[in-house]
């Protein structure tokens, strides 16, 4: 029996390690089935050359939970070690990650430690008061032997007995870790880090009974608790749709079916795998972010994709595999690091390429999943203006009619909606049954108004209009039809000056909490008699006040700014203009106000129960 030191300076290390390497304590499962993953990946490797000669058997890796004895093995059929490996690996290369660990940190905050220095192995004494470890090499000739230490500098290594090639891990679960000895606890954690690892894992409990099968019936073969060979490790043109859904619920078990999916495959300059699913979103406020897991080669490492992904894709769903993202590093680490910049704009190009493509080959199909596509698109343009300017070929707009155009189709589509400056004057409707009148008067001047109905479009309008020169956004109540496009060329009103001037003092009467500007146009006869509207400019920052931020409570504060165009080519007026009874033409005046004022939700409270009682004093008139 050997018996000596492990070669690091510090007395004892493990309090450290248990400490500061990892804040969660359930990694320990992820970095010792990896490393009996490596380890069978290897023996594969050897025999394909032929370095490893003979049948290699069955290769799988075994997590024994023995409750009653307090131990939890890893066992694997990989290559094993030879009695100088385990000198070597477990007493000397791996200690000198620890120091080195313990170079760069000391007297660090413990918080900023999440650190990855080779001590994947040493992870087992965070759980543990004593490993051992029982391995036997391929080596032809090699000896078993027994390697164990209880957490302090002190290890032995003894000669042991195993009949197969391969390595168990003996963990002899300490105390406080003693949760790791409840079956339910050691599979949650399996499932979470092991479940698409490319070796057959299978999880047993000792002490569980297993009932003996009955008269005919076949004993139940245990299952892997893994997938080895998860969609995203094949090729695409082996996998059909129904394997794509197949996978996404097996991620998100339960989940609607998603809209696309993008497989990944880069081998330059960075290697990374996955398949990026659309999901389904019916409203703005299901949007659920950290749903895309990160891998590395399998292992599973975190749901928080931040910095990889960029943040408009966040809302996607799938897997990322890459063995090139620096994983247990601290997030400024991550921010900095050029793989990570690389990966990050190379996924925004490939999503915009497939945006591209889907809209190119199956434009139906993508306008009918606009609703939920859009959200993702218009998130992107405002976040991110390399995708802004690879979105312009296929950002699409709805109108009210339900036809689809691209910015270049609404062009042709709306010579007319030039105004005066060669902007493109882009109408657009957030509530198209509300704004109805607002609609059929645009529709019939020729105008095409498209949908802008959700918080994002309200935002999205905003960036948008600041990047994009040559257009401009109006809502389509924002003036009277024949103002919307700015064109300054005035019709004939048939009043006179004089009736036009009465006509406007009638209509100049203060109103609660609305600031009324009136103006008497000659519009065409068959133009409604008044239209309130309301400036797009102050419009949009009472609706970003309603939605809070700095200037909120200024703005809503200020009185709802109004227009009203009276229309002086409308007939009634020369009936109004006419009336020789005062009262009577003042409230035929304020109803004709009223009117205007309630299409466009403007008249509430006191103002609309007057309305109300007005209304029913003319028709008894
Ligand atoms: N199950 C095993 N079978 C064979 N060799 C093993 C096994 N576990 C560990 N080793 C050997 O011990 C070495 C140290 O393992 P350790 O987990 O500490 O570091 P690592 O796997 O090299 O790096 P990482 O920090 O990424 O895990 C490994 O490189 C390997 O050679």
């Amino acid at each position: 029996m050997q018996k000596g030191n492990i070669r690091v300076q510090t007395e004892n290390i493990f309090p450290i390690i248990k400490k500061f390497l990892y804040s969660e304590h359930d990694i320990f499962i992820r970095e010792l089935v990896s490393n009996a993953v490596d380890a069978t990946q290897k023996i594969k490797t050897l025999s394909s050359i032929g370095e490893a000669k003979g049948d290699l058997g069955e290769l799988r890796i075994d997590i024994t939970l023995d409750a009653t004895n307090k131990t939890l093995t890893i066992s694997d059929r990989g290559v094993g070690m030879t009695e100088e490996e385990v000198d070597k690996y477990l007493n000397q290369v791996a200690f000198s990650g620890a120091e080195e660990f313990l170079e760069k940190y000391k007297g660090q905050n413990e918080n900023n430690i999440i650190g990855h220095f080779g001590l994947g192995f040493y992870s087992s004494f965070m759980v543990s008061e004593r490993v051992a470890v029982v391995t036997k090499s391929f080596k032809e000739g090699a000896a078993a032997v027994r390697w164990e230490c209880d957490g302090s500098p002190e290890f032995s290594l003894t000669p042991a007995e195993r009949a197969f090639r391969g390595t168990d891990i003996i963990l002899h679960i300490n105390e406080e870790s003693k949760d790791f000895l409840n079956a339910y606890k050691v599979k949650e954690t399996l499932e979470k880090f092991c479940k698409f690892l490319p070796v057959p894992i299978y999880f047993k409990d000792v002490n569980e009974t297993v009932e003996a099968p009955k008269e005919g019936e076949a004993l139940v073969e245990p299952k892997a608790i893994n997938n080895t060979t998860p969609a995203w490790t094949k090729k695409p043109a082996d996998l059909t749709k129904e394997d794509y859904e197949n996978f996404y619920r097996e991620l998100y078990p339960f989940s609607e079916t998603p809209l696309f999916w993008i497989h990944l495959n880069v081998d330059y300059p960075f290697n990374l795998t996955g398949i990026l699913y659309f999901p389904k979103i019916k409203q703005s406020h299901e949007i659920q972010k950290n749903k895309i897991q990160l891998y590395s080669n399998q292992v599973f490492v975190t749901d928080e994709v931040k910095d990889i992904v960029p943040e408009f894709l966040m809302l996607l769903h799938g897997v990322i595999d890459s063995p090139d993202i620096p994983l247990n590093v601290s997030r400024s680490y991550l921010q900095g690091d050029p793989n990570v910049k690389k990966i990050n704009a190379h996924i925004t190009k490939k999503v915009a390429d497939k945006l591209d493509e889907i809209f190119r080959n199956e434009r139906t199909e993508f306008e009918q999943k606009w609703e939920s596509l859009g959200l993702f698109v218009k998130y992107g343009m405002m976040t991110d203006d390399k995708f802004l300017d690879k979105a312009n070929s296929f950002f699409i707009m709805e109108d009210t009619q339900g036809k689809f155009y691209t910015k270049e189709e609404y062009i042709s589509a709306t010579a007319a909606q030039k105004n005066k400056d060669g902007k493109q004057v882009i109408l657009y409707s957030t509530n198209p049954v509300q704004q109805d009148a607002y609609i059929t008067q645009a529709n019939a001047k020729g105008y095409v108004v498209v949908k802008m109905e959700t918080l994002v479009d309200a935002a999205f309008i905003n960036t948008v209009e600041m990047k994009w020169n040559d257009f401009i956004f109006t809502r389509v109540d924002a003036d009277i039809a024949d103002n919307l496009i700015d064109k300054t060329d005035a019709a004939e009103s048939v009043l006179t000056n004089d009736e036009a001037d009465t006509l406007k003092k009638l209509f100049e009467q203060p109103q609660d909490g609305l600031h009324i500007t009136v103006e008497v146009k000659g519009l065409s006869a068959d133009a409604p008699p008044v239209t309130a509207t309301r400036p797009e400019q102050m419009r949009r920052m009472k609706d970003m006040a309603a939605v809070g931020g700095g200037m909120a409570a200024f703005y809503a504060q200020m009185p709802d700014e109004v227009t009203l165009t009276v229309n002086g080519n409308h007939s009634i007026f020369r009936s109004i203009l006419s009336n020789t009874e005062a009262a009577q033409k003042e409230k035929l005046v304020r109803n004709l106000a009223d009117l205007a004022l309630l299409s466009q939700g403007l008249l509430t409270g006191k103002n609309l129960t007057q309305f109300i009682s007005r209304s029913v004093e003319i028709m008894e008139n």
